[in-house]
């Protein structure tokens, strides 16, 4: 038996996880060594690895190799501890949707036997703001509400760590602001969050990134390492007759990317001088350029470009 960890350890901390499903790689040997009370965010393809990882990560699914702890507890031994201490949001919705959401709090309250689960529901529904909505059907609720009780239902047990799969995948911005607003307040109160995302604004809200591609890391650090490692510079060109210039710029020397923000237009590459040049050779017009900060979309691009990767984010 092991003992879970105190404050000021590693919430997660595994080494060479690999999980092959027959001939399949999923994951290649992933090391992942997160401090409690931190949020991170876990980026990469559809089928880069993410949710195989974090199934491993909380015991659900044994590594063909490696081993590592999570909360202190070992990932192949102690899959009932790791699940008590966190909250796993899957990516598939999965409550009772002819049960109200007061009802499916107090069927989760059951499931971990909490003691006084009236006060435990009624707190949890005060907390996420669901209390107005608590005799609504789960099945009738809108994208970002059913979230939200999803989140209401992995955090009730009082987790010290989140592992949320893509938890705003369809949801409306407004919504998505309102899901990240709360996780930074339980990362206030202490809470450690792991969060699979494909959003780039949800990115730049975490502490750290890990990116994955083909279920290894191909970057891994806060926003402002994962831009610098890219070597990327971009510059923005406004003003009348940006789109005949995407044209021009296309193909000449040091233009790596080149992707319309809005009528700007935003193009990038590691190589300064040349783009430089070519920038100013193709110049004219009402155009007028400034160098802005590259995105974090471009970073992911060059690297997995670099990595030898397919370079389409979405494959
Ligand atoms: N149970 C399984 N049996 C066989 N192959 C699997 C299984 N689970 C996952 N895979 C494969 O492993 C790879 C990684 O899948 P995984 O779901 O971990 O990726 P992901 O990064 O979470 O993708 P997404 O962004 O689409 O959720 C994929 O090729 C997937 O098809």
């Amino acid at each position: 038996m092991t003992t879970a960890s105190v404050t000021g350890d590693l919430a997660i901390d595994v080494r060479g996880l690999v999980k092959r499903f027959g001939d399949k790689t999923a994951v290649d040997g992933i090391d992942i060594q997160m401090p409690e009370g931190e949020v991170w965010g876990f980026l990469g393809p559809n089928g880069s690895g993410k949710t195989t990882t974090i199934r491993m990560i909380c015991g659900l699914l044994q590594p063909s190799e490696g081993e590592g702890r999570c909360l202190g507890y070992d990932i192949a031994e102690d899959a009932a501890r790791i699940k008590l201490a966190t909250g796993y949001m899957t990516q598939k919705f999965s409550f009772w949707s002819d049960l109200t959401i007061r009802e499916n709090l107090e069927f989760v309250a059951r499931l971990y036997r909490m003691r006084n689960k009236r006060a435990r529901v009624d707190e949890t529904l005060e907390t996420l703001g669901l209390t107005k909505r608590q005799h609504q059907l789960a099945g009738a609720l809108s994208g970002g509400w059913k979230q939200r009780l999803a989140l209401a239902a992995v955090t009730m047990h009082q987790p010290r760590l989140l592992l949320l799969d893509e938890p705003t995948a369809g949801v409306d911005p407004q919504a998505r602001r309102d899901f990240w607003d709360e996780i930074h307040r339980l990362t206030s109160d202490g809470m450690t969050v792991l969060v699979s995302t494909h959003y780039m604004d949800e990115a730049e809200r975490c502490d750290r990134i890990v990116y994955l591609a083909n279920g290894r890391v191909i970057v891994r650090g806060s926003v402002a390492r994962v831009l610098e490692e890219s070597g990327l510079v971009t510059f923005r060109a406004e003003g009348d007759g940006v789109r005949q210039l995407a044209r021009a710029l296309r193909g000449r020397p040091g233009v790596e990317h080149v992707a319309y923000f809005g009528a700007a237009l935003h193009v990038s590459g590691t190589d300064r001088d040349a783009l430089e040049k070519s920038v100013n050779e193709t110049s004219g017009g009402d155009v007028e350029w400034k160098e802005v900060r590259v995105s974090l979309e471009d970073a992911f691009i060059a690297l997995m470009a670099r990595a030898g990767e397919d370079a389409r984010i979405h494959a």
